[in-house]
C-alpha cells in the first residue's frame, strides 16, 4: 500500500520520503487517507482512522493541514505549542506581547511597547533551512501574530482613546518581513495572519493531551489580548471545526453516491451531513456565553487586514522586499476563511446560485486565504458537485429533496445566527464600515444569507409536501414558514443599516498584494 501511495506523490516528494534517514511520513505531517487508486475505500497508512473515499487526494502532502475523514479541516497533528529553542527571542516576545499576560501583568501591547521591543530585541532569524511542516506552521503562526500586533498597535491605542482606528504602521521591519515571507512561501500562504494557519486552527493546545478536542479541554497558544472573550472567540471556532471530519467524509460519500446512482447511499450521506451541521450549529450557539459580545471590539483590532481598510490607505511595505512587490494589501483574519460553509455551499451547489455581484466576488476571493489543501478540497467539491449535478439528483426524489432542503436550512441557520452575532458583537459597538476580512459590514453577510433563503424558497416551491413521510413533512413546513419571514425581515434590516452606515462604500474592492 505504501508503494501505491508513493506513486501518487511528485517525484521530489517521493525521493525525500525514501531518502536514508528521512523523518518518515508522520513526522513530515503526512497522514494519508487515500490510496491513489479510484473506487476504493480509503485507508490510513497506519491502519487506524476511518477512511474516506479515494476520489480526493491532498495536493500538498507536506502541509501540516491534510484534509481527510480523520481530522477534517484541523491540522493533522495538534499544533506545536513552543518554538524550538533557537527561536528563544521570538518566543519570549510573543509571551510578553498580550495586553494582559498569563500572570495578569500588562504586556508589551498594553503600553505601546511592542514596536520598540521588536526593533531593540528581535534578530533577523534565518529560516531558509526550516523544513519540518509543524515548525514551519508554528513559525508562520508566530510571525503573523507579531506582524499584526506590530502593524496595528497604534490603531488599538487610538481606538481605545477615540473609538476611531486612525492609521497603522505601514512598514513591516525586515526582522519580521523576511522570515515571514520565507516561511509563507514554503507553506504556500500569503505572508499575513490567516484564520486556519495562524489565528484559530493552529493556535490551540490540549490541556489534557489524552482527552479529546472539546471546548473545555482547549487552551490558547498565542493571544493579542489575554481576556476571556478572546479565549472563547478563538476556541469556539476550533470546537466547531472538530466536527468537520464527518462533513469531509460524507461530502465525498454523497458525491460518490450520485456517481453510482445509489439513492440509499445518497440519502444516508445527506442525513449524516445534516445532523453534523446541526451539531455544528449547536457549538456555534455557545459563542454567546463563551465570548461576551461587549468585549469583542477590544481585541478585534489586531485581526484587521490591510486591504480595503482605512487604517492602511496605501497598503503596507515589507522592508527589504523588491520594490515591485510593495505595497501589499491582504485581507485580515476572518471566519470567512473557514472551510465548512464553503464546502457545504459547494456540495449543495449554492455558490453557483449566489448573485453575480462584487459581494460574491469577495466570497471567492476569501477562498484563496486558506491552506493549500483546504482550498483544493473546497474547489474539488465544487467541481465534482457540478459535474454530478447533486441538486438535480436530489430533486428527482422527494425524500432526497427534503434532505437537500434540511441541509440547506442548517446552512441558513448558521448564516442567520452568524448575522445576529455580527450585529450584536460588531455593529452595535462601532460604525467602522469594514469587517476584519475587508468586506462591507452591513451588506456582505446578508448577500449570502439572502441567496440561501432564495434557494430554500425555490426548492420547497417544487416539493409536494403532502407526499413526504411525516417526520420530513413537519420539518419542511417549519423551514418554509421560517424562511419566508426571515427573507422579509432581512431585507428591511439591511435597508435600515445602510442608512446608518452611509460610508459602507468605503469597502470598495482593492487588488490583493
Ligand atoms: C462572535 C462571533 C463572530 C462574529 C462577530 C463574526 C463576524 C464575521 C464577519 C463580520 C464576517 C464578514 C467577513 C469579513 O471578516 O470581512 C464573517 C464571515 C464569516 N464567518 Fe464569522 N463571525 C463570528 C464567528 C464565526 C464562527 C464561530 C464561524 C465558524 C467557523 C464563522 C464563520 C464565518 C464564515 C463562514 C464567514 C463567511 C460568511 C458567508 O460565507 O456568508 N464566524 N464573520
Amino acid at each position: 500500500m505504501l508503494k501505491t501511495f508513493l506513486r501518487t506523490l511528485p517525484v521530489a516528494a517521493r525521493a525525500q520520503i525514501k531518502a536514508p534517514g528521512a523523518p518518515g511520513l508522520r513526522a513530515m505531517g503526512i497522514r494519508t487517507f487515500y490510496t491513489g487508486s479510484p473506487n476504493h475505500r480509503a485507508q490510513t497508512l497506519d491502519g487506524s482512522a476511518p477512511g474516506i473515499p479515494v476520489e480526493w487526494t491532498n495536493v500538498d502532502p507536506y502541509s501540516a493541514f491534510q484534509v481527510n475523514g480523520h481530522r477534517g479541516f484541523l491540522p493533522s497533528e495538534d499544533p506545536l505549542v513552543r518554538l524550538p529553542p533557537r527561536f528563544a527571542v521570538l518566543e519570549d516576545l510573543l509571551v510578553r506581547m498580550p495586553l494582559r499576560q498569563d500572570d495578569g501583568a500588562p504586556g508589551l501591547l498594553a503600553h505601546g511597547e511592542l514596536g520598540p521591543a521588536v526593533h531593540r530585541e528581535l534578530p533577523n532569524y534565518d529560516v531558509t533551512n526550516e523544513e519540518d511542516p509543524h515548525v514551519l506552521m508554528a513559525l508562520f503562526r508566530d510571525y503573523t501574530f507579531l506582524a499584526s500586533a506590530y502593524l496595528l498597535e497604534p490603531c488599538h491605542h487610538q481606538f481605545v482613546r477615540t473609538g476611531d482606528y486612525g492609521l497603522g504602521r505601514t512598514l513591516l521591519p525586515r526582522v519580521i518581513a523576511q522570515p515571514l515571507e520565507t516561511v509563507a512561501a514554503k507553506i504556500g500562504a500569503k505572508p499575513f495572519m490567516e484564520y486556519a494557519q495562524s489565528y484559530a486552527l493552529y493556535n490551540y493546545r490540549l490541556k489534557d493531551p489524552d482527552a479529546g478536542i472539546t471546548y473545555p479541554n482547549l487552551a490558547l497558544v498565542r493571544k493579542f489580548s489575554g481576556c476571556p472573550a478572546e479565549h472563547g472567540f478563538i476556541l469556539v471556532h476550533v470546537a466547531i471545526v472538530s466536527h468537520s471530519a464527518r462533513l469531509v467524509e460524507q461530502a465525498l460519500a454523497a458525491l460518490r453516491a450520485v456517481g453510482q446512482h445509489d439513492r440509499m447511499a445518497f440519502n444516508r450521506a445527506l442525513t449524516i451531513y445534516r445532523d453534523t451541521l446541526g451539531a455544528i450549529n449547536e457549538v456555534m450557539s455557545s459563542m454567546w456565553t463563551r465570548s461576551k459580545s461587549e468585549d469583542y471590539v477590544s481585541f478585534r483590532t489586531f485581526i484587521m487586514g490591510t486591504k480595503n481598510q482605512p487604517m492602511f490607505p496605501d497598503g503596507i511595505h515589507f522592508e527589504g522586499a523588491p520594490a515591485e512587490t510593495n505595497p501589499r494589501r491582504y485581507r485580515g483574519e476572518s471566519g470567512a476563511n473557514d472551510s465548512i460553509i464553503p464546502t457545504s455551499d459547494n456540495l449543495f451547489q449554492l455558490t453557483a446560485r449566489m448573485p453575480e455581484n462584487p459581494l460574491t466576488q469577495t466570497l471567492r476571493d476569501f477562498r484563496s486565504y486558506r491552506p493549500r489543501n483546504h482550498h483544493a478540497f473546497v474547489s474539488h467539491v465544487e467541481q465534482e458537485a457540478t459535474r454530478a449535478q447533486v441538486r438535480e439528483f436530489a430533486m428527482q426524489d422527494p425524500v432526497s429533496t427534503a434532505l437537500y432542503v434540511e441541509n440547506v436550512d442548517w446552512i441558513r441557520a448558521f448564516r442567520h445566527q452568524h448575522w445576529q452575532m455580527t450585529k450584536e458583537y460588531i455593529i452595535r459597538h462601532t460604525t467602522h464600515p469594514v469587517a476584519t476580512g475587508g468586506s462591507p459590514i452591513v451588506t456582505w453577510l446578508p448577500n449570502q444569507l439572502e441567496a440561501v433563503l432564495n434557494v430554500i424558497n425555490e426548492t420547497t416551491a417544487k416539493l409536494r409536501v403532502a407526499d413526504l413521510p411525516v417526520d420530513h413533512r413537519q420539518r419542511i413546513e417549519d423551514i418554509m414558514a421560517r424562511a419566508d419571514t426571515q427573507y422579509r425581515v432581512l431585507g428591511r434590516e439591511v435597508k435600515e443599516l445602510q442608512l446608518r452606515f452611509p460610508n459602507v462604500e468605503a469597502a470598495r474592492p482593492q487588488p490583493t498584494a
